[in-house]
């Protein structure tokens, strides 16, 4: 299990919240996210499918698409040199020259995201020249040629053109190219979806091998909890568009506070241990236009009480370092106010 020695904050994320304007109104995907990151840290987000993880990671990076609409909060991106932007706000332009050298993404799609017609090498000196236009073309695949060697493909791949490299060298390569500038934030929605689990774990490593070394911090997006555990640092679960537990990956594992984190938990087979019958979790997620006014896992939530169905519990300190969005944890809640079998339960 990773365990880096992370840095300063890097992104301080405030209240996040986004809407999609479609013609029956706006949807509210992703509700007052709040989270940092530090540098170097590895922070996994996982939540079953639709719950916000990629409007979230695309609305940080300002990468979102219509009808996706930022409608309020703060991305603070601290810069090496102790500056402080608030990514919301800016213009392409400005978010142009962060992209690539700070900010890097590598999406779903990722394996489709390489150019057909352009051989690998000429794809990273396009990336590193227009980062920096005084780089040579043979300096910029002296880089490149570095990247793929960490990434375990052979240098002289930079002569070849996407289709003839098989899915995963493809994917390595995309990572890769993601860290041609060194960026300080790599996000990777389910980078490795595509590829068989073998070549998953391959990739997994490598990631972490480059991590090591580069020391960029990762926001790594996956609905399977196992593979996050492996990986991260923190583990930050969404449900319906909202963040319902974040901390440390052991003890969200361990020790989920949250019914839904300990639901998810338990419908993933774990990496290293003998496989056990696994239960999918009953119901499904709410309709986001129709949000009820309690907790919105309430219905599915084997452990739920009278206040779960009536108010929404707000995210707080539930722990060391762990915060959870459940009213089984608040101090104030009134104990008498829940089931037999969680009294006594409560923070
Ligand atoms: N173009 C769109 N128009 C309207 N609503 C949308 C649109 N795209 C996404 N949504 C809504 O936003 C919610 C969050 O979607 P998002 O893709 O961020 O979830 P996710 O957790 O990344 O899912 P997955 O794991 O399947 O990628 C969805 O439940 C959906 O209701």
């Amino acid at each position: 299990m990773p365990r880096r020695d992370v840095g300063e904050v890097l992104l301080d994320v405030q209240d996040l919240s986004v809407d999609y304007l479609t013609l029956n109104g706006a949807v509210r995907a992703v509700s007052n996210a709040s989270f940092t990151l530090r540098r170097g840290e590895i922070l996994g987000l996982a939540g079953e499918s639709g719950s916000g993880k990629s409007t979230l990671t695309t609305a940080l990076l300002r990468l979102q698409r219509s009808p996706a609409v930022t409608v309020g909060g703060t991305v603070l991106y601290h810069g090496e040199d102790g500056s402080v932007l608030d990514l919301v706000p800016r213009t392409d332009k400005e978010l142009r020259r962060l992209r690539w050298s700070s900010l890097a993404i590598v999406m779903q799609s990722a394996m489709d995201a390489l150019n057909p017609v352009k051989r690998l090498g000429a794809q990273f000196v396009d990336v590193l020249r227009e980062h920096d236009p005084r780089m040579t073309t043979k300096e910029a695949l002296r880089r490149a040629g570095d990247l793929l060697t960490l990434s375990g493909i052979p240098r002289d791949r930079l002569d070849s053109f996407p289709h003839e490299m098989s899915g995963g060298m493809r994917q390595r390569s995309l990572i890769s190219l993601a860290l041609a500038c060194d960026p300080d934030l790599v996000v990777m929605d389910e980078p490795t979806t595509a590829v068989d689990v073998v070549m998953q774990r391959t990739i997994m490593s490598q990631v972490l091998r480059l991590q090591r070394e580069l020391g960029f911090s990762i926001i790594f997006v996956t609905h399977d909890l196992s593979l996050l555990l492996e990986l991260s640092d923190r583990l930050a679960i969404m449900y319906a568009g909202k963040i319902v537990e974040i901390g440390p990956a052991e003890e969200l594992y361990r020790r989920p506070r949250h019914p839904y984190t300990k639901a998810l938990r338990d419908s993933f087979p774990p990496l290293h241990a003998p496989l056990v019958e696994m239960h999918g979790i009953p119901g499904s997620a709410p309709d986001l236009r129709n949000l009820p006014a309690g907790c919105a896992f309430a219905d599915r939530c084997p452990e739920a009480f009278d206040l779960c169905g009536t108010q929404r519990p707000p995210l707080v300190a539930v722990g060391d370092q762990v915060d959870a969005a459940c009213h089984l944890h608040h101090a104030d809640r009134e104990p008498d106010a829940a089931p037999e079998s969680v009294k006594g339960r409560a923070a």
